[in-house]
């Protein structure tokens, strides 16, 4: 019998019997006996064929929300409450075995919610699918640490997790350090710190550049603006660390005394719920709206009203929220002909207020893009060269477009 069918055999007894005190013992064994079939299966996916290149689910809506965590702390369930996908849930280890995307429609906005299988200590290194599964929380841009309130040892768990992730390049709720490195071919190292230095060793230059040489890195100039940690500059160094808000979510609360769940909420960046009793989800929406730095805006044609149903959403982390990536959002064309812009809103100093390109958009500011006249194209230096970049663009985009209906006609 192949380990498919093993597994099949094993589920449906799991459903065939009672859920009571008298047969916890041998549901206990059918679950440990589950667990390990499908890790096994999990990690043959990963193996050959099946895994590989990761999971293939494209990115959609505005934002994008990766539910990771341990087997069976209840990631699929809670996809399932906050969307109208279902992912199924059961109380073995490793029921998901894929990445299941659903959606969420909050604020206006579109989030794409992300249930993936479950990790576990290694997940690194290529344990069970952990690869696939740490590669999409690189590419969210929020991850949710989903946690077993319930749990022993979720502390351990927790920190498990956050290590896991870490090893990879992920760094959690943190800022890129403000550091500049700036290779160069020949001249030596040259280093210069704006702030006092009180993390590297008595000698801060000297251990730098002791970095520095490790990395083989003889010609390059360092610029430190904060005060920095070793590991900070070796970030800065290995250069593809990728920053990322995170939450962590403790599920079951419902299983656990009042005290806990209260220690537990007081912690930082931490929310805690029960989906089986649906406590504190629509909490758990307003903060995740809040850690994505999402922005909404509205954009006006002069002498209407702003269309107020339909925002153009910008993220912060992403391609910014500045008028010049509002309006390339509506049109590049517009880039080009672009002359300043009304602003009504909290950024705004006074409505409206007159302001170009470079200008940061607050939540549920409305904006207006005034286009140059004929006169001032003419006149600006710039224009006909903003005009040659857009027509390049434009026939770049249809040759590859060509191109893949060309390979697709080909292979299909
Ligand atoms: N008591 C309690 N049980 C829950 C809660 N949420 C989920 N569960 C149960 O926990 C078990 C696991 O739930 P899943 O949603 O399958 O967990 P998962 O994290 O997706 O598990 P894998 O896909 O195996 O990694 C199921 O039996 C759920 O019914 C909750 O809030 N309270
Ligand atoms: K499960
Ligand atoms: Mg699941």
């Amino acid at each position: 019998m192949g380990i498919v069918d093993k597994i099949k055999e094993l589920e449906n007894e799991y459903a065939r019997t009672q859920k009571n005190k008298a047969t916890e013992g041998h549901l206990g064994i059918i679950k440990a006996k589950l667990s390990k079939l499908r890790g096994e299966l999990l990690q043959d996916q990963a193996g050959s064929g099946g895994g590989g290149e990761g999971f293939a689910v494209p990115r959609s809506g505005d934002g994008r929300v990766a539910l990771i965590g341990f087997p069976s702390v209840g990631k699929s369930s809670l996809l399932s409450t906050l969307t109208t996908t279902q992912s199924e849930a059961a109380g073995y280890e490793f029921t998901t075995l894929t990445c299941i995307p659903g959606n969420i429609i909050y604020n206006d906005t579109r989030i794409q919610l992300l249930d993936l299988p479950g990790i576990i200590e290694g997940a690194a290194h290529g344990k069970g699918r952990g690869k696939e599964v740490i590669a999409v929380a690189r590419t969210s841009d929020l991850v949710l640490i989903v946690l077993d309130a319930a749990k022993e040892g979720v502390d351990n768990h927790k920190m498990i997790l956050e290590r896991e992730l870490e090893t990879v390049g992920l760094r959690l709720n943190k800022r890129p350090p403000n550091i500049t490195l700036t290779k160069k071919a020949t001249g030596g190292v040259k280093f210069n710190a704006t702030v006092p230095l009180t993390k590297l060793g008595d000698d801060p230059e000297k251990t730098v550049l002791q970095i520095l040489k490790e990395f083989k890195l003889h010609n390059a100039e360092v610029l430190m603006r904060e005060d920095c940690s070793t590991d900070e500059l070796i970030d800065v160094i290995n250069g593809n660390r990728k920053y990322v808000r995170c939450l962590y979510v403790y599920n079951k609360i419902d299983m656990i005394p009042l005290e806990d769940v209260e220690t537990l909420a007081r912690q930082p960046d931490s929310i805690v719920i029960s989906v089986r009793q649906k406590l504190n989800l629509d909490y758990l929406l307003a903060r995740m709206w809040d850690a994505m730095g999402l922005v909404r805006v509205y954009c006006k044609k002069r002498g209407c009203p702003p269309d107020l149903d339909e925002p153009v959403v910008l993220s912060a982390q992403r391609h910014g929220i500045t008028i010049e990536a509002a309006t390339q959002r509506i049109s590049k064309e517009l880039l080009v002909i672009f002359n300043y812009a009304e602003v009504w809103g909290t950024s705004a100093k006074h409505s409206p207020q007159r302001v170009g390109l470079q200008h940061k958009l607050h939540d549920e500011d409305v904006f207006q893009i005034v286009a140059q006249t004929n006169q001032q194209q003419k006149q600006d230096k710039g224009y006909s060269q903003r005009v040659q970049n857009y027509n390049a663009e434009i026939a770049r985009k249809r040759r590859t477009r060509t191109k893949e209906g060309k390979k697709k006609r080909s292979t299909g």
